[in-house]
């Protein structure tokens, strides 16, 4: 019998991919052409208006509005270049003569803005031109900080520099701006407005300090930018040095501060510098854009100068003592993690950036044969050492208010990656275009095979190319948490999953929707499936530790991929994701394993898996269990030919948890105990003890499951009564947790609970 299903939000996707890739290819087709059918423009402005705006958007807590309608989604399609031609260069053109699929070099287009914008990802609006002809215009890659209406309201006037003009994925048309030097707003007195559009009362002539005042007006009410648009409008016509220039520069360099455009504020507090070598607020704005860049140097020496003329500032001694130690910091890598990782748990919703410096350990960039750029030990470093605490380029967690879970889809690639790193590529492109010399780092990280457009900036304003951006972002981020733990797997395995994590599960090929960052240090490591370095994260640090000893001008590796899965899949995942085929020992062993060890190995892993059910039932139930997985273990733990200490079981940790978890539950410590031990063995650990001190002479293969593998032993131990082992795998524990979560501080926090009820001294 027939029976009928509610689609799937998988088919909804899937049918929504398929039908708008098949427009687009159609599309293609027609490139150069007209379009055969253009609605009328009340069409086109009622089509616009019945976005359900009530319906789909909500006023967050900063008075941001965003989607309620679950993931929204950011295709990515055709990848053309922002312009690099100067404005005077370019020939104006009409709507008219737009032709599909074609990004029109050589040529700009002028239009007003006919309704109040949307945003969906992108500010969209309807805009006019000069003959009343109009068209859709989708802005994207805009501050998300401000609203829709105070970047394209209705009546702006704005340029639109080689304009790309598509077809849409739902089959109309529109002219996409990616790229934020594309597009030039306009203000009511640029000569470039067409007479027509001109306010017909022209603007009373106005002061600078009217500016200031209005400036002052949007301060207060927190719109920094365009309180920094009044400044730059008063200063345009200020004498320069004068008091109301420098009023204007200080204000301004305030507005730039709050909008974390550290560059911008930097210039104008020492422009008020060069007129005023000892102004107490340019010192110490100056000092403050320096310190929040993290030049901690060149903020002490403003904050010493300031304190010299100023001995009584407050905010400067607090700033200067601040400054003290970051730069301790950064020069030893001494942190107070544990005072960091409670300000972290204390961001609830908001958006948070830990006060603290970056330090760069024993590494530096270097060649790494067939695959580019490496990071090295400049000396030998201790297993568990610091090698890396570096501060986030810029990071989006998904617990905060303002995150935007979506799938950025990229139909060329024909994938989606759900989570933050649509947010993240538009938020990097901001800070890439108001802090153009930090850019520098960024652009210098790897692209693949992207073609650069020649050439910095244009019409005096930085090029961002967002496609370009987009490639960097997804070879070079990493996703993340707001804090690394080690939560027990079967937290995991067992937890429903929400209506949107099911939704992201099955639209996303990872599986999960994670928030994201890009970090440049760390963005220099490749990978092995068996690493020798861990990355933690802290807030918007990013934490890299030796996982073992190394030696000096040894390439560091983490692993790009935690999981445990086979070599086929791996290297699917290594091709589609970073364009790399992995060659690590374990990768050569697994290939060239003989055919259907793999697919033996899986099997029983799968069947091995199953048994977590039991975990939900009687104590009886799950003592039944125990036989049977002993078997499938033993049977996994068959398909492996090599010695642990070159191919190490990593399979076997979620089945070995879940027998762990059986014997934890039916009391059998000596199991236990044993089970740890003998799984760390088949990681590649060799542990011993020696002169009163447990002692690792080969490392093993580490991840998370690790940490729990080692809290076992103690606590097992502790149980059977040899507390003389627990204290002294208590010890070793505390540092292999370290490693893994970046810091020791919180072990108790995490484990103290545990090792207590089984009787383990945690002093
Ligand atoms: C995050 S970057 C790492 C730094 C990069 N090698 C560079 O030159 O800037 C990721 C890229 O490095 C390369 N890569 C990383 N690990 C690799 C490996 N094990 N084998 C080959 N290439 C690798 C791939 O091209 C991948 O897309």
């Amino acid at each position: 019998m027939f029976r009928y299903e509610e689609p799937t939000w998988a088919d909804q996707w899937f049918n929504y991919f398929t039908r708008a890739e098949k427009i687009l290819k159609e599309a293609e087709a027609r490139k150069g052409e007209k379009p055969l059918y253009k609605p009328s423009r009340s069409q086109y402005i009622f089509y616009h208006n019945s976005f359900n705006r009530e319906a789909s958007e909500e006023v967050g807590s900063d008075g941001i509005r965003r989607s309620t309608v679950g993931l929204s989604t950011n295709i990515a399609y055709n990848e053309h270049p922002p312009c690099t031609s100067p404005f005077a260069t370019l020939e104006k053109k009409f709507l008219d003569d737009l032709r599909l699929e074609l990004a029109h070099r050589g040529s700009y287009i002028i239009l007003r803005a006919v309704v109040f914008p949307n945003r969906y990802v992108s500010v969209s609006t309807i805009a006019e031109d000069e003959n009343g002809e109009v068209e859709l215009v989708q802005i994207y890659n805009q501050d998300d900080r401000r609203s829709p209406e105070c970047i394209v309201p209705e009546g702006q006037v704005f340029i639109v520099k080689e304009p790309y003009f598509k077809t849409t994925s739902s089959g109309g048309t529109s002219i996409r701006v990616d790229h934020v030097s594309d597009i030039i707003f306009l203000d009511g007195e640029d000569e470039r407005i067409p007479e027509k559009w001109r306010p017909r009362l022209k603007l009373l002539a106005r002061r600078s300090l009217d500016w200031k005042d209005d400036g002052n007006g949007f301060y207060k009410k927190k719109q920094y930018f365009e309180a920094a648009q009044c400044y730059t409008k008063g200063l345009e016509i200020a004498e320069p040095g004068s008091v109301s220039d420098i009023f204007l520069l200080l204000n301004r360099a305030q507005a730039y501060l709050e909008l974390g455009y550290n560059e911008k504020a930097l210039i104008d507090a020492d422009k008020v510098l060069s007129y005023e070598p000892l102004n107490q607020k340019a010192l110490y704005r100056s000092a403050l854009a320096c310190y929040k860049d993290g030049d901690y140097e060149s903020a002490k020496s403003r904050l010493v100068k300031l304190l010299k003329k100023f001995p009584e500032n407050k905010n400067a001694k607090e700033r200067l003592l601040r400054t003290f130690q970051r730069l301790r910091e950064q020069r030893t890598g001494k942190y107070e993690f544990l005072k960091m990782r409670n300000q972290v748990k204390e961001w609830g919703e908001k958006r948070g950036k830990l006060d603290c410096a970056e330090y760069v350990g024993p590494v530096r960039v270097g060649k790494a044969g067939g695959k580019g750029r490496g990071l090295f030990a400049t000396r030998d470093v201790k297993f568990g050492e610091l090698l890396l605490c570096s501060k986030a380029f810029k990071v989006c967690h998904k617990e905060a208010a303002n995150a935007r879970l979506e799938i950025l889809f990229n139909l060329k690639a024909r994938k989606g990656q759900a989570g933050t790193h649509s947010q993240l590529v538009q938020e990097l492109i901001q800070e890439l275009y108001h802090n153009p010399k930090k850019a520098k780092r960024f652009y210098d990280l790897h692209t693949g095979d992207y073609k650069r457009v020649r050439g910095e900036t244009v019409d005096g304003l930085p090029i961002v190319d967002s496609h370009l951006v987009m490639r960097i972002m997804l070879r070079n981020a990493f996703e993340c948490s707001r804090l690394s733990s080690v939560d027990d797997p079967l937290e995991n395995l067992f937890r429903e999953k929400t209506e949107v994590e099911k939704m992201i599960a099955e639209a996303s090929p990872t599986g999960t929707a994670e928030g994201s960052g890009l970090w440049i240090m760390p963005s220099y490591i490749n990978h092995s499936c068996w690493q020798n370095s861990t990355r933690s994260f802290l807030g918007d640090l990013l934490i890299v530790r030796a996982a073992r000893d190394l030696s000096e001008g040894e390439e560091i590796t983490i692993n790009y991929m935690e999981n445990e899965s086979g070599v086929q899949k791996r290297q699917k995942a290594f091709l589609s994701e970073w364009g790399f085929e992995c060659k690590c020992t374990m990768c050569e062993i697994e290939t060239a394993e003989p055919q259907g060890v793999q697919d033996k190995r899986d099997e029983l892993v799968e069947k091995a898996l199953k048994f977590k059910v039991y975990l939900k039932q009687s104590t009886e139930k799950i003592e039944s269990g125990v036989a049977p997985m002993i078997k499938l273990i033993k049977g996994i733990e068959a398909t492996y030919t090599k010695p642990e200490f070159i191919h190490p079981r990593v399979q076997l940790l979620s089945p070995t948890h879940i027998l762990q978890t059986f014997l934890v539950r039916t009391e059998r410590p000596p199991d236990v105990f044993f089970l740890a031990k003998q799984s760390l063995n088949g990681l590649g650990f060799k542990i011993a003890t020696k002169g009163g001190r447990v002692v690792i002479e080969r490392y093993g293969h580490m991840c998370y499951p690790v940490v729990n593998l080692f809290v076992h032993v103690v606590t097992a131990g502790a149980m059977m009564g040899d507390l003389l082992t627990a204290v002294l795998w208590r010890n070793i524990t505390i540092k292999i947790y370290e490693v893994v979560v970046g810091e020791k501080e919180s072990f108790f926090d995490a484990f103290g609970r545990a090792l207590l009820q089984a009787g383990v001294p945690v002093d």
